[in-house]
């Protein structure tokens, strides 16, 4: 297991640059299977999620090298093989290669994938469109087995709830199926269009994406012809931001998608936060008095579930109580026990959390039950007196890129230990 290890107090200032979005980036790997040609990508996140992908896409004898930054793929040699159950299950977008086996193989078989812990995460909108599509559908003990016997055929799929994996899933499907795939009430996530960025410049026909209805007219062949830049990570900016407003003494955040962040960074203007927007970075300067805010999460553009845990450090700073719903996962709730033990007055009941005015935080020995909580207890450590212990780090380390590195170049004092206590950047 591995520990993060906080000395809190430091004030923190300087430039961060923010990495390519994970929740892109871990649909852009699996849709790499889809291509005739070896794929490169451009600022991949140096995160445990990659990592993890990479030992899926070897047992699929798919060729992948990750350096500075960049990523290459060769699928040109894939074979269709039993994929390794425990890098499925460390991460919830494995799911995607259901689409993107369907669309190379017209078959695949997978166990069920892991990811955040944070309540209920159903996948029957993915067996819906994937049926939709032709597949035939069978679970047995975890696993799921999808088969188009005759193929993909292009169809009218209805989302009965908007959600970012099943739209990706069905896109992944729909690339190469014969014929028009319509599907309505789509997510409309920043990421969304990043896929399928990348899968029109190979030669895919998707239209609409960024909007609730997409269609995509499936094609015989994909062909990479230039490398794709993933997008900001608009969730680590966001963690970056709120960090800065927490305990920065003015922090640049470079590598920002303002227009992806609207909803998050109104919220922090409105709760005092003086932040200087300029094209591609945001300037936070130091914060001095705060006032609370109330915050629903909503699919995008409103406000992100992943961002929830991050703000709740800095609305402890505020005079009076935040108040936040989150509809999208209601028990996503992970970080309000650990904050507590660090002496933040918050509270969650009935799907709502209530963040009051706090003094003072402490260290404690605290655990990341999934990414973002730890997220929240990374800035909450930073802003205590005395050590922090995150148990369970890994969770942090899945989704935010060379998180340690980052943080102590703003001045924080930060390490990452593994259980045979030897430090890891
Ligand atoms: C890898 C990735 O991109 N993860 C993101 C993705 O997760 P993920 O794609 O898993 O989340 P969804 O958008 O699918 O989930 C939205 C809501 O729909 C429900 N649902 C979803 C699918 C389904 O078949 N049935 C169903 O009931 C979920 O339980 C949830 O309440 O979007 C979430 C919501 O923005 C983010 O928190 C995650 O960071
Ligand atoms: C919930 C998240 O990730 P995942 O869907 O990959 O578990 C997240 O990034 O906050």
């Amino acid at each position: 297991m591995k520990r993060m290890i906080i000395q809190g107090g430091n004030r923190l200032s300087g430039e961060v640059t923010i990495g390519g979005a994970k929740n892109s980036t871990v649909a852009l790997i699996p849709a790499a299977i889809l291509a005739d040609t070896p794929v490169q990508f451009d600022t991949v996140p140096d995160i445990l999620d990659v990592h993890n992908l990479m030992i899926i896409l070897k047992s699929m004898n798919v060729k992948s090298e990750f350096s500075h930054g960049v990523l290459d793929i060769d699928p040109t040699q894939i074979i269709e093989a039993e994929l390794p159950s425990k890098a499925i299950k460390s991460l919830r977008a494995s799911y995607y290669f259901m689409g993107a086996l369907l669309g190379r193989f017209h078959r695949a078989t997978l166990t069920f994938p892991g990811g955040d812990n944070i309540g209920p995460r159903p996948i029957d909108q993915h067996l819906k469109a994937f049926k939709a599509l032709g597949a035939t559908v069978s679970e047995n003990n975890g696993t799921v087995h999808l088969e188009a016997a005759n193929g993909l055929h292009g169809t009218r799929i209805f989302m009965d709830m908007v959600s970012v994996g099943a739209t990706i899933n069905a896109i992944l499907a729909a690339v190469r199926a014969e014929g028009t795939t319509v599907i309505e009430n789509a997510a409309r996530e920043p990421e969304i269009i990043d896929l399928a960025t990348f899968l029109n410049n190979m030669g895919a026909k998707i239209r609409g994406v960024g909007t609730d209805t997409i269609r995509i007219t499936g094609v015989d062949t994909l062909q990479s012809m230039n490398t794709h830049t993933i997008i900001a990570d608009r969730i680590e900016s966001g963690t970056y931001l709120a960090l800065a407003a927490a305990l920065g003494d003015g922090v640049m955040v470079h590598n920002v998608i303002p227009e992806h962040l609207e909803s998050f960074t109104s919220k922090m203007i409105e709760m005092g936060v003086n932040l200087q927007i300029d094209s591609d970075k945001i300037y936070v300067p130091k914060t001095t008095s705060l006032k609370p805010v109330h915050v629903k999460t909503m699919p995008f553009p409103g406000f992100a579930t992943d961002l929830q845990q991050p703000l709740t450090p800095l609305m402890s700073l505020a005079d009076g109580d935040s108040v936040i719903v989150d509809t999208i996962y209601p028990k996503r709730v992970k970080h309000v026990p650990e904050l507590q033990k660090m002496g933040m007055q918050i509270e969650a009941h009935d799907g709502t959390i209530v963040v009051k005015h706090t003094d003072h935080l402490h260290g404690a020995n605290v655990s990341a039950g999934e990414i973002r909580a730890g997220a929240a207890l990374t800035i909450a450590g930073l802003m205590a007196e005395g050590t922090t212990v995150i148990n369970n780090a890994g969770n942090i380390l899945r989704g935010y890129d060379r998180i340690v590195w980052k943080l102590n170049r703003l001045h924080a004092n930060v390490s990452i230990e593994d259980d045979s206590s030897v430090k890891i950047s």
